[in-house]
């Protein structure tokens, strides 16, 4: 018999099974905000104009060649991409203190983040927010750090939970790896002020912490990149060391392509440029060199006025069709007499609206009403839309009432 017979199957992915039951379900009225992906008006994913000007320049582009990349990638997206997340007058920048390297999306740049301080960095405790993604702590587990977790989110105000992150992050041994969701928490949409930020930053920098950002939904949140942004760069212009994982899968809405980079910023040039040079050795034996498709896209979009302008444009209209179902879900509960107080669903910002419905009900409203949704009560307002919010707020009202 197979010498793989011992295999047990393992359990579905808590976010994308929510994907594989929906498609599961026959009913013509099913509604999948499970999955943290955009989807238009009409329920279908997104693929951004500006995306689509940028692949036919490619395809008419006859230079164009199928080579390897780089290692590090293509050396244009890196720059253009530290840009974007440090701002164009960034000191850290500016000073050559910088490394980025192009990664599989956001994942991979976690994970070669997360592999690179495992072999280098002196403290394999890292503190990731609760809750956090799902996928945080296997992703740092795997690589060999040893995740602890800092509380964020405080169930009864459904905001943040500061004086707990403060305590948890004041007792954090020095110099601990701190993983910072740079806007739009996921699951909690729950992001700190800027005045809280400082605080964070002050009390992460006496305490020698290391950030690392992950910034998935930069441009996402406010609609603004710069905005979006602004966590990461208060850290940067303190000319203390952070990495920061960026995403392009949301805000360029290139989940496919794997589209990402790890920037590292350190104190002095040549000192970033040794880290690159390590950063070399994680990747190689890992995936070699990353896919040139997507990278490409992206440094055309990012390099040329136009577009980028076009991009933001767009990207602006996404954030604002998901802000405007959070005030068509709130006025359609309210409407509905609701019991309890659902403001938070227009207070949280980003993809998600983590609605405080525990998992009885949530299993309640796909069986009966067969809304998708992950077990932990997120929600993602991307898959709504005017003609969808009454069925998800009947089955709101019902599991509550
Ligand atoms: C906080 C965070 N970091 C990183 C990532 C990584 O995304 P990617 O590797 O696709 O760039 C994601 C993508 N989340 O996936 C959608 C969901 O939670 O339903 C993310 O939310």
């Amino acid at each position: 018999d197979s010498v793989f017979s011992h295999i047990v199957r393992a359990p579905e992915d808590p976010i994308l099974g929510v994907t594989v039951a929906y498609n599961k379900d026959p009913s013509p009225v099913k509604l999948n905000l499970g999955v943290g992906a955009y989807r238009t008006e009409e329920g279908k994913p997104l693929v951004l104009n500006v995306v689509r000007k940028a692949e036919q320049m490619l395809v008419n582009d006859r230079s164009r060649v199928k080579e390897y990349l780089p290692i590090v990638g293509l050396a244009e997206f890196n720059k253009l991409s530290a840009k974007l997340i440090l701002g164009a007058e960034s000191p850290a920048i500016r000073e050559n203190r910088v490394t980025t390297v192009q990664c599989l999306s956001g994942t991979g740049s976690l994970r070669v983040g997360a592999e690179f301080l495992a072999k280098h960095y002196h403290q394999r405790t890292i503190y990731i927010p609760h809750p956090t993604w799902g996928n945080h702590p296997k992703v740092f587990t795997l690589a060999g750090l040893s995740v602890k977790t800092y509380r964020y989110y405080n169930p009864v105000t459904r905001g943040l939970n500061f004086q707990g992150l403060l305590e948890d992050l004041g007792s954090a041994p020095s110099g601990a790896i701190v993983l910072l969701h740079a806007c739009a928490h996921n699951p909690t949409g729950v992001d700190p002020t800027f005045q809280q930020w400082e605080q964070i930053r002050q009390l992460m920098r006496s305490k020698c912490l290391l950030p690392f950002f992950d910034s998935a939904y930069q441009g996402f949140a406010s609609g603004s990149l710069d905005a979006d942004a602004q966590s990461v760069r208060m850290f940067v212009a303190d000319g203390g060391e952070c990495l920061v994982a960026q995403s392009y899968a949301k805000n360029m809405g290139l989940y496919g392509e794997r589209v990402g980079a790890l920037s590292i910023v350190c104190r002095a040039a040549d000192v970033a440029s040794k880290v690159e040079s390590q950063l070399k050795l994680v990747i190689r034996p890992m995936y070699s060199n990353p896919p040139i498709h997507g990278a490409s896209i992206v440094a055309i979009i990012l390099k040329d006025r136009n577009m980028y302008n076009e991009w933001t444009i767009e990207l602006k209209e996404m954030a604002d069709r998901i802000i405007s179902m959070r005030q068509q879900l709130f006025d359609a509960l309210r409407a509905r007499g609701t019991p309890g107080d659902w403001s938070h669903i227009i207070k949280q910002i980003g993809m998600f609206t983590f609605t405080g419905l525990n998992k009885e009900q949530v299993a309640f409203m796909t069986k009966e009403y067969h809304i998708y949704m992950t077990s932990d009560g997120r929600i993602s307002m991307a898959g709504l839309s005017l003609k969808t919010v009454p069925q998800l707020a009947d089955a709101i009202h019902a599991a509550v009432t």
